[in-house]
């Protein structure tokens, strides 16, 4: 669960009767600010009551705790502040006035009940009480009936009595009664004034079973009704007593906040410092949902109380808690067998009381042997039953480990199918490089052969004389082209490709020209569209290319040969998938140029048609008479071709398989 701060309300209290009623405050409603006029002082809240405030208002702000407490959370609720300011009356309040804490009780017990009945009674609930107070840094229970014992602090709620309650009227006398002895005294300022602290805490047990399993929480709800603080006192001996304890307890709690909210290296909060501290250690940087409401006089003759007051708000405010669901799960075998093994000891120590009985009266062997056999028996039976949860509990765990295990063997394979494929693939393109590299020898020792044939003809071809020229002021794309291109010129398209003859389509198959073929790689245009094309790839000694784009569900593509020797590709246009084929564009000049260097190589650039510094660079392959890169992975071919007026052009993928090179001017 998150961290969340702790809560900060202000209440302000109306005034008194008194002849100097100047208020020292000023508040913002809307932003919950409040100002103390004497020194301009800012707080922010996350609440501020107004005086006319009434009970029901604080009650409804502070619901969302119990509302968390009723399903599992710990919450604490409690008030600080000058004597006199209200805190009694907004915790305990009055027959008329209920405060927090009757409101609370009411509302647990309400719902709780109405939960338990509309599930059926798949919920129970037990609810238990604790009272005590802190006077004079000694800690008593409320309700042991006997102010007098202290308790001491170790374990302080396991050493407190707490009294099972199961109506919120039970709940409330048995508190009264308790908070009838806490310690109050007349001072100046507060004729009932509270000399101690006040901690009341509710437990709920909740229970249900769900899925076979069974759910317990276990949460509490403290009220802390705090002793006033004040500095100035004109009071007798004991009550300047009282007052000393009561402002070291209140100024080790300050300590404690400061310290949880500036925490320096190796320092520890001195929870221990006080008896207060160290019950609400949890409400106060720990395990809890806390609100703290901080009551104040608004008059400007207790100015300087309400400053240090809001100092201490303004401080708890940013105090961070940690509120953890407080929930354990059993499952219902573990459960019976522990129940079982409960009743079987209470049985033991039944049959212990009877034997040990038996054998102050009646020393008769045979009874003692009789009952320390059933002794010995349910000794073995707890024996064995705890090992039948050991079994279950290891059992549940072994399951648990197979599945994850089952998860890890089938993540595995999936893996060893992926490894798998990817050396497939790895195959190809190694096998595809030896091809190119065979290739590039090939095309040298052609290239070389050229040379000698051009030094002794001295017949080569003359460069481009437009190549210095790289402005572009025309590229069709390709659906645009696709609708001007006329019949005409796609077959004049197709026959300076390659000259080769369309082969006629049957219903599952189609032979196309190729456009492309490296051994390898076949490129072969759409059959209805020849500004499209497809890609085929042939794995290693397989027969059949598979389509490129979808290599795991090969489409078939057989390069063949006709009586002409003319190859072409016969593609089963039935099992291709639905692939996108790749675009061929044509490009007129001067989007592209040609050029011959000195060793009559032809080279064709051709311009990025949105930015004319970039060019790609194809070679000319005098073999297949087409050019082509193939420093890549996916060579890509660009022809020459002329249209139906005689004009040149050049087709090719787009876009290429690489990044474009730099400017060439
Ligand atoms: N919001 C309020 N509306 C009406 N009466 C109030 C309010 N707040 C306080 N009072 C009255 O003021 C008196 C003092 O209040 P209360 O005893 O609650 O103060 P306290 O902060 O608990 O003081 P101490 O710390 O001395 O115990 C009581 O008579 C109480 O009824």
């Amino acid at each position: 669960m998150a961290q969340e701060n702790v809560n900060v309300v202000v209440r302000i209290r109306p005034s008194s009767n008194e002849t100097n009623d100047e208020t020292c405050i000023q508040t913002d409603p809307i932003s919950s600010t409040i100002t103390l006029t004497t020194n301009e002082k800012q707080f922010h809240m996350d609440k501020v009551f107004e005086q006319n405030a009434p009970q029901e208002e604080i009650f409804e702000y502070v619901q969302p705790i119990i509302a968390a407490v009723k399903n599992g959370i710990h919450g604490t609720i409690f008030a600080y502040g000058q004597t006199g300011s209200g805190k009694t009356h907004t915790m305990i309040g009055n027959d008329k006035n209920l405060g927090i804490i009757p409101r609370a009780i009411e509302i647990i017990f309400t719902d709780l009940n109405e939960e338990s009945k509309k599930r059926n009674d798949n919920f129970k609930f037990k609810i238990s009480c604790t009272a005590l107070q802190i006077y004079c840094e000694k800690t008593y229970d409320l309700l042991n009936g006997n102010e007098k014992i202290e308790i001491p602090l170790r374990d302080i709620f396991k050493n407190a009595k707490e009294i099972e309650v199961k109506s919120s009227n039970e709940c409330m006398e048995i508190i009264k009664r308790g908070l009838k002895q806490r310690k109050v005294a007349g001072t100046s300022m507060n004729e009932t004034s509270s000399r101690s602290h006040a901690i009341l805490t509710l437990t709920l047990k909740t229970e249900y079973f769900k899925e076979n399993k069974k759910h317990e929480r276990i949460s509490r709800l403290n009220m802390v009704d705090l002793a006033g603080s004040e500095k100035h006192t004109d009071n007798n001996k004991t009550q300047n007593r009282e007052a000393a304890n009561i402002n070291k307890s209140l100024s080790t709690l300050g300590q404690v906040i400061r310290a949880i909210i500036n925490p320096t290296p190796k320092q520890v909060i001195p929870y221990r410092d006080s008896k207060l501290t160290t019950i609400l250690r949890d409400s106060l940087g720990g395990n809890s949902k806390t609100t703290v409401i901080v009551n104040i006089h608004s008059n400007s003759k207790y100015a300087a109380e309400t400053s240090s007051t809001l100092d201490f708000a303004a401080n708890v405010k940013n105090v961070k808690n940690t509120a953890i669901l407080q929930e354990f799960i059993t499952s219902k075998e573990t459960f019976t067998l522990k129940a079982e093994v409960q009743r079987l000891g209470e049985e033991n120590d039944k049959l212990k009381i009877e034997l040990a009985k038996e054998k102050k009266i009646n020393p008769i062997t045979n009874k003692i042997n009789t009952l320390e056999k059933e002794l010995n028996d349910g000794k073995n039976s707890i024996f064995q039953l705890e090992n039948q949860i050991e079994l279950f509990e290891l059992k549940e765990n072994k399951n648990k480990l197979e599945s994850e295990l089952k998860k890890a063997k089938e993540n595995q394979k999936k893996c060893e199918f992926e490894i798998a494929e990817m050396k497939l693939m790895i195959d190809v393109l190694e096998n595809e490089n030896q091809q190119l590299k065979k290739k590039v020898q090939t095309l040298e020792i052609k290239n070389d052969q050229i040379k000698n044939q051009r030094n002794s003809d001295d017949n080569f071809e003359q460069p481009d004389t437009d190549s210095d020229c790289i402005c572009l002021s025309e590229t069709e794309t390709s659906s645009k082209k696709s609708n001007e291109i006329s019949k005409k010129t796609k077959v004049q398209f197709k026959t300076a490709v390659a000259k080769r003859n369309v082969k006629t389509s049957t219903s599952n198959s189609v032979d196309t020209e190729i456009l492309y073929s490296f051994k390898n790689l076949i490129i072969v245009y759409d059959w209805n569209d020849p500004l499209k094309c497809y890609r085929f790839i042939k794995k290693r000694n397989a027969e059949n290319y598979l389509c490129e784009n979808c290599y795991r569900k090969p489409a078939t593509a057989k390069i063949w040969f006709d009586e002409n020797n003319t190859q072409f590709a016969n593609v089963e246009t039935k099992h291709h998938p639905s692939c996108e084929p790749s675009n061929v564009r044509i490009f007129r000049k001067p989007n592209y140029k040609i050029i011959s260097n000195k060793n009559s190589e032809k080279k064709l650039y051709i311009f990025e048609p949105d930015n004319i510094k970039f060019y790609y660079e194809y070679f000319w392959d005098p073999i297949y008479k087409f050019f082509v890169f193939t420093d890549c992975i996916k060579p890509n071919v660009a022809v020459v071709c002329q249209d139906s007026n005689g004009k040149e052009y050049v087709s090719t993928e787009w876009p290429p398989h690489r990044l474009p090179n730099g400017a060439i001017y």
